[in-house]
Parts: structure tokens; C-alpha cells; sequence
């Protein structure tokens, strides 16, 4: 019962956070374009953040800016995301646009000397990536500070699971992401071509950092890829489903799966095709360690074999569990004599005190999380130092695009505005 409250007012505070002043010399941020995650990713996370404020948005309808900015108390309303960029009064910008459209716009703000929280996957490609986080605009002293919002990294619950294992002991990766069907529509920006759209782009993307992160490496190859294209009369370069499978340095393996038009087929399957899935819709992660071996009682062996799984793990502030899982087994002569197995459920909605500087409270969102980390890198402060480095979103964009190399698909284009004097 007790936690089925907490599960409720943890989660009335997600989408309700109590309102601080602010204080010191608050960051002003604007926002490109009226997008959908702008709400969760920036404007509720700021309402409890004492540094931030949300000052100005813009949209290609004026209309919509209106309206988004009456919603959400947005005070200035620009009419092209180009004033929105001159507007003076801006510290930082955030950029929600279509993946597609990252590059140019990002570009356009670092020039004007604005901080940056670019929504992932970061650009379209690894080219488009090298140019971008290369850029002379982030070489100087006073640089401004970009970030790809890989936002899951920075919740608690990330950082107390990589401390679960050494990323030496991964034997194999795991990760299923995805969404029933009929979430997105056909039309929506997640599955146009040009705007580098794809699942791979989407919860793809997050299924390659994580691992990429488990393992704190890179893959040496893809060695499978297959796609579901988007049905007739939509864009056959799109995938709308999306599984690959890696080899990492030691033979480590991982699998992905990732699909943003999951659908069922179960109980009666005529009846139910088009149903989604339920049980793949909370998103996994899982690890296979190493077995360890010793000896056991003079001539037997003692093996030990551990799993590790996450549940939720792009939303853990609603809900998550992560399962270690220890099954040990007693052998003599060959035979099993003796099993056992335990489970052990770990959740961590606060930071634990191994951080120095890691501050939250259980209802901060990983997009919360993320915030107070850019603000503390703008007004360069240490913080968690917890960070996602512009190298890495460069590694990031080249497995993305070593993975559509394998499926066969053409890369997602890259920015016609794309500089060649990076
Ligand atoms: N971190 C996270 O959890 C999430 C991140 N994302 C990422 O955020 C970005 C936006 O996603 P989402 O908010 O769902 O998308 P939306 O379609 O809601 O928002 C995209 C915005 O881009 C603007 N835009 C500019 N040019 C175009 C164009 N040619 N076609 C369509 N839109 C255009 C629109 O702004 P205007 O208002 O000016 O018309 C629109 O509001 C993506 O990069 C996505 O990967 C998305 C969801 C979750
Ligand atoms: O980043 C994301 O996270 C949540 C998903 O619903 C969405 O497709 C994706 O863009």
C-alpha cells in the first residue's frame, strides 16, 4: 500500500512540480519550434529548476507559437526561429526540431553565441556529427556549451546500474524498445526520410547508446541487421521496426530490437494482428555476465552465473526495477547436485551519496536530471560532471550508421547547409 502511494505522488509530481523562485542570475532559454517533448523535456522540468527560465518560443505559424506560449506562460513569442536565435535576451536554446534539421539550427545558435540542448539522436549522420561537435565555435575558452539530450543517462538509476557490474564481465546486451502501434502516426516526423526519420533514429538510437555505454566501447562490427519497412504508401527507406546484432571487443555480443509500430498477433492471432504487444511495452535492458568458476568441496565446481535487467530504463522516474539475478550451480562428476537461485530488486529514484554533487529528489525526471547538469556546465559549475562529451555523440552517429550500412538503407542525408570549414 505505501508504495503504491509513493508510485502516486512520485508521479503527480513528475507532471506537477512544485514551483521554485529563482534566484542568482537565471538562464533564459528559448525553444525551436512548438514540438511535443518540449513540455517534458524543458518547460516542466524548469518549473522546480531555481536557474532557469522558459522566455521565448517560436514557431513557423505564428498561431501555434501563440497558443503554445499562452499554454505553457512562455512571456515572448518570436515570429522565425532566426529572431528567436538574435533574440539578445537568450542565454541557451533548446532544439526539439526534426532530427534532420538539428545540424543547420544548431549551427545557426553556436554562431550566435548561444548555449545548446539539442534533443538525439544529435544530426542525421556521422558526418553531419563530426562537423557539428568539431565545430571552431566550441573550440574557444569561452565556448558555448552543447549537449545531446540523451537524457536517460543522467537519472540515478543509470548511474547506480553501471555500478552493478565492470564492463569487462558483459558478456551480452540485450535491449527491446518499443511502442504499440498507433502512438505515432504514419505521417509523423519519426518516419520521414527526409527529416532523418526512422526507428533507428528513435528508440533505436537509445538501444545503441546504452549499450555502447555498457560496454564503454565500441563495436567492432554489425553482424545482422534486418528491418520491418514502413507498410505501402508510406517511405520504404524508413524503418519502422529495427533489430541488429554487434560483436564488441572480447567476443562480447548484443542484440537491439527496436520498433515504433509494434503489433501483436497473439491469443487469435486473426483477431488480434493489428493489437500491440503489451508485454514488450516496458522497454528492457539486459546483461549477461561472465560465469565465474571455482572449486567446490575438494573435486566439484562451483559456477556462478549473473544477469542483470532493467526495466523502464528511459523512464525510470514513473517506474523502474533492475533485477540482478544470481544462479549458482554445484557440480560433481559432471552432475548438477545442488542449485540455487536468488533476485535481487533494486530501485533508485534518488542519487545515492557516491557522487559528490549529485543532487535530486524522486520525483525529478531524467529530463530534470539532465537540466540541472547543463545549467551547472553553463555557469561552470562542477555538479555530478556527469556528461555526454561531443566525441561520444560522434561515436554515437558512426554506429548509427555502420547499423544502416548493414540493413541495407541509404544514411540519412546530410544537411545541405553543411559547412566544409568545420
Ligand atoms: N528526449 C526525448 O525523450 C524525446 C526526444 N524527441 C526528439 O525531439 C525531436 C522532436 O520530436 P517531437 O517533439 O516528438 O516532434 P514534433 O513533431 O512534435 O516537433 C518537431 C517540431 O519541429 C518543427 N519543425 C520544423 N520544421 C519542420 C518540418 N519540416 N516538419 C515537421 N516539423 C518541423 C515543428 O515546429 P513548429 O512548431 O515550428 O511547426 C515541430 O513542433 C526529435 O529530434 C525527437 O527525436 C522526441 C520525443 C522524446
Ligand atoms: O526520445 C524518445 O523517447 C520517447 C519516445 O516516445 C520517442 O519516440 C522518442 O523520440
Amino acid at each position: 500500500m505505501a508504495s503504491v502511494i509513493g508510485f502516486l505522488l512520485r508521479n503527480y509530481k513528475v507532471f506537477n512540480p512544485p514551483s521554485t523562485p529563482k534566484s542568482g542570475e537565471p538562464l533564459r532559454f528559448g525553444i525551436l519550434g512548438a514540438a511535443n517533448i518540449a513540455p517534458m523535456a524543458l518547460i516542466i522540468p524548469a518549473i522546480s529548476h531555481p536557474e532557469v527560465i522558459v522566455a521565448a518560443v517560436a514557431a513557423r505559424d505564428p498561431k501555434k507559437a501563440e497558443a503554445f506560449a499562452k499554454k505553457h506562460k512562455i512571456p515572448i513569442v518570436h515570429k522565425t526561429y532566426d529572431d528567436l536565435i538574435a533574440d539578445p535576451s537568450l542565454d541557451c536554446i533548446y532544439n526539439p526540431l526534426p532530427n534532420g534539421l538539428h545540424y543547420e539550427w544548431t549551427i545557426k545558435c553556436l554562431k550566435a553565441g548561444k548555449h545548446v540542448l539539442l534533443e538525439k539522436p544529435s544530426v542525421s549522420n556521422a558526418t553531419e556529427a563530426r562537423h557539428l561537435f568539431r565545430h571552431a565555435t566550441l573550440n574557444k575558452p569561452d565556448s558555448p556549451v552543447l549537449l545531446e539530450a540523451f537524457h536517460y543517462r543522467f537519472h540515478p538509476a543509470w548511474q547506480h546500474f553501471i555500478t552493478l557490474f565492470d564492463s569487462a564481465d558483459v558478456e551480452h546486451v540485450e535491449v527491446v524498445n518499443s511502442l504499440p502501434a498507433g502512438v505515432f502516426s504514419g505521417d509523423d516526423i519519426r518516419f520521414n526520410y527526409s527529416l532523418s526519420g526512422g526507428t533507428l533514429m528513435d528508440f533505436g538510437a537509445y538501444a545503441v547508446s546504452t549499450t555502447r555505454n555498457v560496454f564503454g566501447t565500441e563495436p567492432i562490427s554489425v553482424t545482422s541487421a534486418s528491418y520491418r519497412p514502413m507498410p505501402d504508401g508510406f517511405d520504404k527507406q524508413v524503418d519502422e521496426a529495427v533489430y541488429a546484432a554487434y560483436e564488441f571487443p572480447n567476443g562480447a555480443t548484443a542484440k537491439i530490437s527496436a520498433d515504433l509500430r509494434a503489433r501483436g498477433g497473439y491469443w487469435f492471432p486473426a483477431l488480434t494482428k493489428n493489437w500491440p504487444r503489451l508485454k514488450d511495452v516496458v522497454m528492457k535492458l539486459r546483461l549477461r555476465l561472465k560465469s565465474e568458476q571455482e572449486a567446490w568441496g575438494g573435486d566439484g565446481v562451483k559456477t556462478v552465473r549473473r544477469e542483470i535487467v532493467f526495466y523502464n530504463y528511459l523512464g525510470p522516474y514513473l517506474w523502474h526495477r533492475i533485477d540482478v539475478i544470481s544462479a549458482v550451480e554445484y557440480q560433481r562428476n559432471g552432475k548438477i547436485v545442488e542449485k540455487e537461485e536468488k533476485t535481487e530488486h533494486i530501485k533508485t529514484y534518488k542519487p545515492k551519496s557516491e557522487i559528490e554533487d549529485y543532487v535530486g529528489e524522486d520525483w525529478w525526471t531524467t529530463y530534470r536530471y539532465q537540466l540541472e547538469v547543463f545549467v551547472d556546465r553553463v555557469k561552470k559549475r562542477k555538479g555530478s560532471g556527469i556528461w555526454v562529451d561531443g566525441e561520444e555523440s560522434i561515436r554515437q552517429m558512426e554506429a548509427i550508421d555502420s547499423t544502416y550500412k548493414k540493413l541495407g538503407l541509404p544514411l540519412r542525408p546530410t544537411s545541405r547547409s553543411l559547412e566544409t570549414a568545420a
